[in-house]
């Protein structure tokens, strides 16, 4: 809604994908609608819903020349990552065209970007959240403006 061009952009899309008068839209139609990815991307990456994560260090360990002793509690900072001006072009503007003609996704293979987290302890529930928050969205855009 702060975006009313990329908004219009997002319709347009869900609409000519989906066709005219439908009343639901169901999981297994969303995969031609590439814009409102990138638009969950970008929500996802400015806005990470889990911006900080508290680990602790099992064992002494040296990451980037810092000595952490065992027992050290350390954060994974999502937020700040996900804005660092060296991986992200004007980082604080909203812009779902960054994520055209790349494979940057948030899988956990690309470390600017890891609002699910990454490795072993990533989130269990990528999928389910992704197929939920992209059913909820095309059907807003379908049905309403
Ligand atoms: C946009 C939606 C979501 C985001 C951004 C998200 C993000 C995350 C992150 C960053 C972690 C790592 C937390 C940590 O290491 O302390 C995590 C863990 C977890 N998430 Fe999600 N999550 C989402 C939705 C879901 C959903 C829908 C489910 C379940 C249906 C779920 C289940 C879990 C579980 C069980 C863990 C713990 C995994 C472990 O510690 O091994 N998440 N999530």
């Amino acid at each position: 809604m702060h975006n009313p061009h990329t908004m219009a952009k997002a319709q347009h899309e869900v609409r000519d994908v989906l066709g005219e008068s439908r009343s639901v839209i169901t999981n297994s139609e969303l995969g031609e609608l590439h814009y409102m990815r990138m638009i969950i991307k970008e929500a996802l990456r400015l806005h990470p819903p889990g911006p900080l994560i508290p680990c602790m260090a099992r064992e002494d360990c040296t990451v980037k020349g810092y000595d952490i002793p065992k027992g050290t509690n350390v954060y994974i900072n999502i937020f700040a990552i996900s804005r660092d001006p060296r991986y992200w072009i004007n980082p604080e503007e909203f812009m779902p065209e960054r994520f055209e003609n790349n494979n940057v996704n948030y899988k956990g293979a690309y470390f600017q970007f890891i609002p699910f987290r990454a490795g072993r302890r990533q989130c269990p529930g990528i999928q389910f959240s992704s197929s939920i928050t992209e059913m909820a969205l095309a059907n807003l855009f379908y049905h309403f403006h």
